[in-house]
């Protein structure tokens, strides 16, 4: 599903975070909101996943219970194991067949299956952070909201785990929206890039990055084409979507 944002308004305060913003996600793509830290990233995608209202404008095809929402922290039960976790998300209607074959399916995914009995102090960061990702999966949203899942990770299990979702949205081809500050986070996932400042957010640049995920080498001279265009500031260079 598109997610379609028209003039939407966001103040904390005398703090105006969204200022009229208008935005247009295309479906099955991934879309990476790119900005600094404090810049309304987050407040967007809260509004987005319906945590959060606005004070004014429209948001279209986030509708309740569509939406998949993997935050910067874990956010698990410290009580419950990996598997009741994952199974407190799931919806109702799901028979427990159901549901326990989505959670081993969507565990297997992000290679923690042995560990379902486990409690998150059990674990180390990275592993909670799976299962976040896993929980995010298992729900089946139609559109998948993360905001910096990776923060703190190191290198080689971000890439990890940008492969398994990777992975996943093509099998499933969802419509995944990506909020980061991280350069090769960016180049690495998004079909299209919006570059903002802020607050209040503002889109200073927005393209699409034209390159299967597979041949996506960091460094590579495609890519340090994209890479200048995220951190150009300057006006003149925006190049538009087509
Ligand atoms: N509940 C709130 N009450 C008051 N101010 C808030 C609230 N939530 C966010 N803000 C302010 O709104 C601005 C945008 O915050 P937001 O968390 O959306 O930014 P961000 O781009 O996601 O940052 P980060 O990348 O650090 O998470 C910041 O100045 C923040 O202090």
């Amino acid at each position: 599903m598109a997610v379609k944002i028209s003039r939407l308004n966001k103040s904390f305060s005398d703090l105006k975070v969204i200022d009229n913003l208008n935005l247009e996600l295309s479906y099955g793509n991934i879309h990476c909101l790119f900005g600094p830290s404090g810049c309304g990233k987050t407040t967007l995608l809260n509004i987005l996943a319906g945590l959060l209202d606005a004070d004014s404008g429209q948001v279209e095809g986030c509708e309740k219970g569509k939406i998949s929402y993997i935050f910067q922290e874990d956010r698990l039960l410290p009580w419950s194991t990996v598997k009741e976790n994952i199974m407190f998300v799931l919806k109702s209607d799901y028979t427990k067949e159901k549901a326990q074959n989505l959670v081993e399916k969507y565990l297997n995914l992000v290679n923690l299956l042995d560990f379902k009995d486990h409690y998150p102090d059990q674990l180390s960061g990275g592993m909670k952070q799976r299962v976040a990702i896993a929980r995010a999966f298992s729900y089946q949203g139609d559109i998948i909201l993360m905001d910096e899942p990776f923060k703190g990770l190191d290198f080689d299990l971000k890439r990890d785990l940008m492969d398994y979702i990777i992975n996943y949205w093509q099998r499933k081809n969802q419509t995944l929206v990506f909020v980061t500050h991280d350069i090769e986070e960016t180049l690495y996932m998004a079909d299209y890039v919006y570059t903002f400042t802020g607050p209040s957010l503002n889109i200073i640049n927005q393209f699409k990055i034209d390159l299967a995920h597979n041949k996506r080498i960091i460094e590579s001279e495609s890519m340090n084409y994209y890479k200048n265009l995220l951190t150009k500031k300057d006006d003149m260079f925006i190049k538009e979507i087509d």
